[in-house]
């Protein structure tokens, strides 16, 4: 949604895939998508992690793709994130195909009161497999969890498919914040573990650290 439309743009006065030759540089960088069906709150997610700031009022599907920069400092390691975010809707999808190959990390989500969202959960860790690199890091993400009065999937339901995928799962609300810094962090993390780790150095487990951080939706889960 939002302004965010257009093909692959420039933002924050750095281009995607070439640095000027002055441009400042970070111990760690990453490429994260995001993906899940049109109108989970991709968007949304990423203006919150970005600018703290939801956009509320008349939804605006995205149209093919477009990125967000943001440095995230880890154990003193500065992690740059190239945040793309994917249109959900079908018609972009071999658009986007292009872009998932160099990515190190997708954060895939669903919509905890849109149950086919959650259903095509499934066709999008199918088309994740076909078209990703093999180690890419997969975060699965119940977004909407403030609107309780409307759920129609059990958190318990995002925590068994995760499972059988084997990927960290939490709920998630773009529109308050909830878990949103903690995902990219889990990511920073991450990234940062595999391409720093030296041998006898400390173990990082993305799943331990997300259950062990994760807040849950205030109000417990209904069906
Ligand atoms: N209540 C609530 N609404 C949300 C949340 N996230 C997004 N929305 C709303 O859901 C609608 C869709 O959000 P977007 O971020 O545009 O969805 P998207 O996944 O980027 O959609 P595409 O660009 O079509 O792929 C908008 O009206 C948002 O205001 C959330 O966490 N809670």
């Amino acid at each position: 949604m939002t302004g965010m439309s257009g093909a692959a743009a420039t933002r924050d006065g750095e281009a995607p895939e070439h640095s000027p030759p002055c441009s400042p540089s970070y111990d760690v960088t990453g490429k994260v998508m995001l993906l899940g069906d049109s109108g989970v709150g991709k968007t949304c997610f990423l203006i919150q992690f970005k600018d703290g700031a939801f956009l509320s009022g008349t939804f605006i599907a995205t149209v093919g793709i477009d990125f967000r920069n943001k440095v995230v400092t880890v154990d003193g390691v500065r992690v740059k994130l190239q945040i793309w975010d994917t249109a959900g809707q079908e018609r972009f999808r071999s658009v986007t195909h292009a872009y998932y190959r160099d990515a190190q990390a997708l954060l895939l989500l669903y919509d905890i009161t849109n149950k086919s969202s959650f259903d095509n959960i499934r066709a999008w860790l199918t088309e994740i497999h076909e078209y990703a690199q093999r180690d890419v890091v997969i975060m699965l993400l119940g977004n909407k969890a403030d609107v309780s009065s409307e759920r129609v999937i059990r958190s318990e339901d995002g925590e068994t498919l995760a499972r059988e995928y084997g990927v960290p799962f939490m709920e998630t609300s773009a529109k308050t914040g909830m878990n949103v810094e903690l995902a990219f962090l889990a990511i920073a993390k991450e990234l940062k573990y595999r391409a720093l780790w030296q041998p006898g150095g400390p173990h990082f487990q993305i799943r331990d650290f997300v259950e062990s951080q994760k807040k849950q939706p205030s109000c417990c889960s209904f069906l």
